[in-house]
């Protein structure tokens, strides 16, 4: 599903209302649907709206009238003079025939459901006095809440708390899910996500062009490689994964192993001759070769193979980069993870210009944050004014690669400007070696042609499902060994059969 920013939400409803549709209608379909809401969270007791002085706030006098009028006790507070409300929240205030009460936290008491009608898409500058102070009350009540189009407080855009924000049970939005919804801190804050049918037609999406989605199936199922009847392992491909030396070879392994369940026809390990006992030890269907120099692997990816996953446990130096550097020559499709790109840290430049030499290139970064503080600096979680997806995206136009910044909220990032966040991955993802194999299911999909932004979209949410299949508990060779049940999971979903 597409993400809406808020200033494209805000073209959905001019485009709308220059369409014939009033705005107010779009408003009063807003305050029913909040209505239902309420009346599904709290099917008794008192119903408080907290409204403020915006469009926002409007949705709230509409629901609170809504509410009134089905029998519900309903109280509204007002962060302003009902005098200074402007529009259709003026509009929407001279429907409502009851009490206004001030901005006050003691008149919160305690109701069955607060309905948070403060601040929407309009929030523009750090919550201060007193509408900070009736969020902190809100939060304090332990009375259940049901934010309307966001939680107050929370930024649309970048999910980012403005100094405070209300933490809701559920949240209603409209039309479309905004990248704040999904983006951490805010998914946290809004409790179970409801998106609503207000009467937008789908068709103002051609007319807007959003570039962000929510990645699930819906985004990459034309790209999603299935096996053909007539196929056979070579036309699935041959994945490469470089291993590290023998101190160092269970993550290149965890990749491999990645590779093949997520459907590689083919994986070999690229193994120091010193680790290759080791490797061959512990591996079946992955196959071995020796290789110790940057010739060796352009020798060996210079024949029949489709993708190297370079990086997870590879070590850190110029050994490393330069089979990075063989990889980017030979024109095959890259994952460059972990130590691939902390080989670069000192000149990211190096990278980014290799990698835009050759403009087919289908070349995936995958980091952390550590690692993608150490190629891209300015663009590091410490710098505050940018959300994740701002600086995934700058990353992935100044490195001319598809940017995977990992973490709850995965965003992948391509320089043509698409960029896609995860929420579908559990906790209990965050464990040693998930990366590597994170690494090898991207590969799988480059491996059978699939381009580097939609194998990076397909390996992290397979990877989230994965989490989820295996469960609380698991570690990383957990995920390879449930990946059959994804698989049918998503070949159910979009009714392959199998
Ligand atoms: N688009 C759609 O399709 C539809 C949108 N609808 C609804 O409209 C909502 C957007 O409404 P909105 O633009 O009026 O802004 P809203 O969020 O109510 O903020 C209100 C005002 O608060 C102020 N303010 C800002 N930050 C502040 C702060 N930190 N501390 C104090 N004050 C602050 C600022 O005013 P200022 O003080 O700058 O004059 C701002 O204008 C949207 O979320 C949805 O619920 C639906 O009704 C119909 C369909
Ligand atoms: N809190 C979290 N919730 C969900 N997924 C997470 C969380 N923290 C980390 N992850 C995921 O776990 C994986 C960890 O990868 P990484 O840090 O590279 O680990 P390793 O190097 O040990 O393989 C990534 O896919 C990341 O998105
Ligand atoms: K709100």
């Amino acid at each position: 599903m597409e993400l809406l920013t808020t200033d494209e939400m805000a073209r959905a409803d001019e485009l709308t209302i220059a369409d014939g549709t009033p705005g107010f209608e779009l408003m009063r379909a807003v305050g029913r649907a909040v209505a239902d809401a309420a009346n599904d969270l709290a099917e008794e007791g008192p119903i408080l709206v907290v409204a403020g002085r915006g469009n926002n706030g409007g949705d709230g006098f509409v629901a609170a009238a809504e509410l009134a009028a089905q029998g519900r006790d309903v109280s509204v507070i007002l962060l302003c003079d009902r005098a200074t409300l402007k529009g259709d929240a003026a509009l929407a205030a001279k429907g409502w025939k009851g009490e206004v009460l001030p901005c006050d936290p003691s008149l919160i008491g305690s109701p069955a459901l607060i309905i948070d009608a403060l601040f929407g898409a309009g929030l523009d500058r750090p919550v201060k006095g007193d509408p900070k102070v009736m969020i902190d009350a809100i939060n304090a009540s332990g009375v259940p809440v049901l934010a309307v189009d966001l939680p107050s407080g929370i930024n649309g855009n970048s999910g980012a708390v403005m100094g405070a924000a209300i933490l809701a049970t559920e949240t209603v939005t409209f039309f479309r899910p905004k990248p704040g919804h999904l983006l951490l801190p805010g998914r946290s804050y809004c409790g179970k996500l409801r998106v609503i049918d207000i009467g937008i037609n789908d068709g103002v999406l051609s007319r807007i062009g959003p570039k962000t989605a929510e990645n699930n199936p819906d985004l990459w199922q034309d790209a999603f490689p299935l096996p053909r009847v007539d196929g056979h392992k070579f036309t699935r491909g041959h994945a490469v994964v470089l291993s590290g030396d023998i101190a160092a070879t269970g993550a290149a392994r965890l990749s491999a192993r990645a590779a093949l369940r997520g459907g590689a026809g083919l994986v070999t390990v690229a193994s120091p001759r010193d680790a290759l006992a080791v490797n061959a030890a512990a591996l079946t269907a992955v196959m071995v070769r020796p290789i110790d120099t940057a010739e060796e692997f352009a020798g060996l990816i210079g024949g029949k193979v489709n993708a190297c996953i370079i990086g997870p446990g590879a070590g850190i130096g110029a050994r490393t980069a330069g089979f990075v550097k063989a990889g980017l020559a030979a024109k095959r499709s890259l994952v460059l993870d972990a130590d691939a790109l902390t080989s670069f840290a000192d000149a990211p430049d190096r990278l980014f210009d290799l990698i835009k030499a050759d403009p087919e290139a289908e070349v995936v970064l995958t980091p952390h944050e550590g690692e993608f503080s150490r190629l891209f600096s300015d663009l590091s979680e410490e710098s505050e004014t940018q959300s994740k997806l701002d600086r995934v995206a700058a990353a992935a136009k100044r490195s001319g690669a598809v940017v995977l910044l990992k973490g709850p909220d995965t965003v992948v990032a391509s320089p043509d400007g698409r960029a896609a966040i995860a929420s579908n991955a559990p906790p209990w993802l965050a464990t040693a070696g998930s990366g590597d194999v994170l690494a090898g299911l991207i590969g799988a999909s480059l491996t059978q042609g699939v381009p580097a932004y939609e194998a990076a979209c397909i390996g992290v949410w397979m990877h989230g499902e994965a989490g989820s299949e295996a469960g609380p508990g698991l570690i990383a060779e957990d995920l390879t060994e449930v990946m059959p049940a994804v698989f049918r999971r998503l070949y159910d979903r979009l009714g392959i059969p199998y």
